[in-house]
């Protein structure tokens, strides 16, 4: 084991036949042993990524590094990945025990060490004792545990997901969100999973990668991502947001809704257009002489945990405001929200612009 990134993608662009490429210059690097999520909405070339990490497919241009080394042309029998399929493709007739068995016996492993590995993968997914089970009389629920069995009983040191818990309806779902997170932290085998639903995917990762036609728009932990969104596509993709057209007028201090605000972010030039992200639920409904930002109630729904109210403020921008409590329509009323709640973004700017701004920022010596 090394302290290489497990896999890394070095400038992958990725184009089928003639068409337009699905992938673009593609750099990202996964390290060992952690929960990764690539989001995004469909299309924008997650599953693209997936198959050429198992093999199944080569990059057009660029590079794929596995620990350090280059397998571009190793064939996908021989790498150290297995995946998951949105559909499990599980062999309908065969049992519970044969399907896991399956690529043990291709590898012409031994019986006895066959039906321990069995054992031990069923056991893992909460399975033990179903070895006998058709696959036709089981729950969506057991299928997918089946499927994952398959792939952890070839020790693989990687396992690709590409939408598993897609056909579940949404109590399983949840339940096996939490399931296969305990797993991989148990397994400690890094997981790379597909999904295109947010919440999905910050309830699960360890590292979330966001894509948006063929390219990573922002790469972070599911708190970097959810509070420090780099452009619109992410603050939009990632969560509900207020975006508001702003001014940056000096470090810590914008202007919004004609009027100016503390906030906590700076490496903008002075008077710069940006735009402005505050979430929904860090807005605190108040009266209008305590509010920083004053508003009319325009329309509210109830949601069960939370009211949702729609406001707009005296510029015209539309905020949406979740809070517990209730607010009358047609009032004009006030909205409270710290500094941190404020973000502050480049209309359009992308994540490695975003990165060398603030580097060129903290060159010309504004480090705090
Ligand atoms: N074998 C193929 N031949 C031609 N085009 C393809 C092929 N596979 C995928 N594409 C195209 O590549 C693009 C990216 O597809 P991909 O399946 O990677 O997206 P995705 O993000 O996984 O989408 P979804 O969530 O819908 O599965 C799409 O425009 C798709 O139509």
């Amino acid at each position: 084991m090394t302290n290489q990134p497990i896999i890394r993608f070095e400038n992958v662009t990725k184009q089928y036949d003639d068409d337009p490429a699905v992938l673009k210059n593609v750099s990202f690097e996964i390290e060992r042993g952690k929960f990764y999520t690539l989001l995004g909405p469909s299309g924008c070339g997650k599953t693209t990524i997936l198959r050429m990490i198992a093999g199944f497919m080569q990059p057009s241009e660029g590079n794929i590094y596995f620990d350090g080394k280059r397998i571009n042309d190793v064939p996908a029998n021989e790498r150290q990945v297995n995946t998951v399929f949105q559909d499990y493709a599980l062999f309908p007739h065969l049992n519970v025990f044969e399907n896991v068995a399956f690529g043990l016996r291709i590898k012409k492993m031994k019986g006895d060490e066959i039906a321990k590995k069995v054992k031990e993968a069923l056991r893992f997914v909460n399975l033990a004792g179903y070895e006998n089970r058709e696959i036709k009389g089981m729950s969506g629920g057991q299928r997918q545990r089946v499927a994952i069995a398959r792939a952890i009983v070839n020790e693989p040191e990687i396992i690709l997901l590409d939408e598993p818990l897609s056909a579940l309806d949404l109590k399983l779902r949840t339940e096996m969100q939490y399931e296969l997170r305990e797993l991989q932290r148990r397994l400690g085998i890094t997981f790379i999973f597909v999904t295109h639903d947010q919440e999905e995917a910050l309830a699960m990762s360890d590292e979330i990668f966001v894509l948006n036609k063929g390219r990573i728009e922002q790469s972070g932990t599911p708190t970097d991502i959810y509070d420090e969104p780099v452009n619109r596509f992410v603050a939009d993709f990632i969560g509900e947001s207020n975006i508001v057209p702003g001014k940056m007028i000096a470090d810590f201090k914008v202007k919004f809704g004609e009027k100016e605000f503390d906030c906590v972010d700076q490496g903008f030039r002075p008077n710069e257009t940006v735009e402005v992200v505050i979430r929904p639920e860090d807005l605190e409904i108040t009266t209008r002489e305590n509010g920083k930002l004053q508003v009319r109630v325009d329309s509210q729904l109830f949601r069960g945990v939370h009211y949702e109210i729609c406001c707009f403020d005296e510029a015209g921008n539309e905020w949406l405001v979740h809070s517990t409590k209730k607010a009358v329509v047609g009032d004009e009323i006030g909205l409270n929200f710290d500094e941190e709640a404020i973000h502050v973004m480049l209309p359009g700017e992308t994540e490695e612009e975003f990165d060398k701004r603030l580097e060129a920022y903290d060159e010309a010596g504004h480090e705090e």
